[in-house]
């Protein structure tokens, strides 16, 4: 790996539906998407004896459980915030799309600095409404929701509510960055980017 972008954002903010399209334009050879959950969901599922492919799909059996496995994720990731981010893959490119929290922002942005581009995903509460997000006490008021919301150094923040144009020129801007960034590799230290630019 030698590149991230992280999404951030709330609930049906849209880091899945952003994360694919990025792909697709850097392209599936050089990127892969991660999350983060994932070696939590397994360890979860495996302790509980549940479905772990059905709590990464997006139907509502990961409803059932999403507030105890936030508690239960929370508990481990404050023992060892490292644990369950340092899942590794080769590709050049990672896209971690579900990084939620203070520890992941700190994470990436102490051990990769300039290579990692930090992405905020809003969206207005109405179109997360049509998404099918419907407010859940302990869940959407807890720190997996809220603890960024402060957050103001963004790389980017991309406004997700369905206008596919600007979505569109904004990863093209992102793709633009990661591949200048990323065929600069032999020149690193000379050629570290400062990411200045952000959008509304
Ligand atoms: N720009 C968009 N245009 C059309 N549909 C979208 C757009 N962004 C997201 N969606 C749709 O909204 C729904 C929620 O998006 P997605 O699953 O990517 O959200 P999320 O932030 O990953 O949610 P969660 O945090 O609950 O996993 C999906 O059905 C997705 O296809």
């Amino acid at each position: 790996m030698d590149y991230h972008s992280k999404l951030f954002g709330k609930r049906k903010s849209g880091k899945d539906f952003v994360a694919d399209l990025l792909q697709k334009k850097l392209g599936h050879e050089k990127c892969v998407i991660l999350r983060l959950s994932g070696p939590l969901k397994k360890q979860y599922a495996k302790e509980r004896g549940l479905d772990f492919t059905r709590l990464l799909d997006s139907t509502e059996y990961k409803e059932t459980f999403r507030k105890d496995m936030i508690l239960w994720g929370e508990e481990k990731r404050n023992k060892d915030p490292a644990t369950y981010v340092e899942e590794a893959d080769k590709k050049l490119v990672w896209i971690i799309s579900d990084a939620r929290r203070p520890s992941d922002l700190l994470y990436f942005k102490n051990n990769y600095k300039d290579r990692c581009l930090c992405v905020r995903i809003s969206c207005s509460d109405e179109v997360r409404n049509q998404r099918g997000f419907v407010f859940t006490k302990g869940v959407d008021d807890a720190e997996s929701e809220c603890a960024l919301d402060h957050v103001k150094d963004w790389n980017f923040v991309i406004n997700n509510d369905n206008n596919q144009l600007i979505l569109d020129e904004m990863l093209n801007e992102i793709v633009k960055i990661v591949n200048e960034k990323t065929t600069k590799t032999d020149n690193s230290d000379s050629n570290s980017l400062q990411f200045e630019k952000s959008y509304l």
